[in-house]
């Protein structure tokens, strides 16, 4: 549905570029998580989806047609709920909403019949006569994510959803999130938070320093480091693990990529044999987190 090539931004007065080529598709039904630490391109990339920013350089279509034509044409076609809380803290959340509904254009029965849809997917019916100011964080984050669905996008862009949400709230917005992609939206979902990514995202884009670092199905990054052995273990040393292969981060854990033909097995048998006493050991897919350190080599968070 949406297809950005080559995309390329650099802020004025900027050494170094926002984005660099930044290469993506997102399709009907799939959420696309996007990862990448502080400085990434994250918001700069969604910048350019909601229209704020234009492309210095590259593309961006949707169904095949330049973004920004299909914007000018329906611009409800692209719904954004912003990392920052948008919406009119004095007013209620039935007039927050009832306000949003007109400027996207929603009139007479369809715009009550969507304000009412939107309360509910949210479950904010209880809050519609609160002022959005009193709400909590998580009702807030709510609150933003029903306004962002009013016109019904088929292309949700979601920036840092379930920042400061608690978490009753956070599991509430990602189960919603699922079955909005399951109803046939596209999603994007930039988030910090790899376990929120790794439950709901089809598709991870792992960005950094303006850069695509790996974009592919979830599953597919997750079996890369299928071959890491992940041990914790008194009297063990860098030296003693080095014959089965590289070892990319010790003590405790210490983690084993295996050489080719290596197997786990035979490294535990070795080692209890040596007398090295291994007291936790793990084998498989690798989590997210681990991919990503391997391939930025910092942390999601400076
Ligand atoms: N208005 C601006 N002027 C100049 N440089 C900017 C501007 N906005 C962002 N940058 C720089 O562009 C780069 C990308 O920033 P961006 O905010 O897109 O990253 P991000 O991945 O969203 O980070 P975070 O997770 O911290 O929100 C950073 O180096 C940032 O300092």
């Amino acid at each position: 549905m949406l297809a950005i090539d080559g995309l390329y931004h650099r802020y004025a007065g900027a050494s170094a570029p926002a984005l660099d080529g930044v290469q993506l598709q997102a399709a009907r039904g799939q959420v696309l998580g996007l990862l990448g630490p502080n400085g990434a391109g994250k918001t700069t990339l969604i910048s350019h989806l909601s229209g704020a920013l234009a492309p210095q350089r590259g593309q961006i279509t949707v169904d095949g047609q330049p973004l920004a034509a299909v914007r000018a044409r329906t611009p409800t076609r692209i719904g954004v709920a912003p990392q920052e809380l948008a919406f009119y803290p004095p007013l209620t959340v039935m007039e927050n909403l009832a306000c949003f509904a007109a400027a996207c254009g929603l009139r007479g029965a369809r715009r009550a019949g969507r304000i009412a849809a939107c309360l509910d997917f949210a479950r904010l019916q209880p809050f519609a006569d609160v002022r959005a100011e009193q709400l909590s964080g998580g009702l807030k984050r709510r609150l933003n994510l029903a306004i962002a669905l009013l016109p019904e996008p088929e292309l949700l862009l979601l920036d840092e959803p379930t920042v400061g949400v608690d978490p009753q709230s956070r599991a509430f917005v990602l189960d919603a999130i699922r079955a909005l992609a399951d109803a046939g939206t596209a999603v994007i979902y930039a988030s910090h938070y790899m376990e929120e990514i790794e439950a709901i995202a089809d598709r991870v884009l792992i960005l950094d320093h303006g850069r695509v670092l790996r974009d592919g199905p979830l599953d597919a990054l997750l079996a890369e480091g299928a071959t890491v052995l992940t041990l914790r273990a008194d009297g063990l040393s860098a030296e003693r693990l080095q014959r089965w292969g590289q070892v990319e981060q010790g003590p405790d854990p210490w983690c084993l990529r295996l050489a080719a033909h290596q197997r786990p097995s035979a490294v535990l048998v070795a080692l209890e044999a040596e007398g090295v006493d291994v007291r936790q050991a793990e084998f498989g897919r690798a989590s997210l987190e681990q991919l990503f350190m391997a391939l930025t080599h910092r942390a999601l968070r400076d």
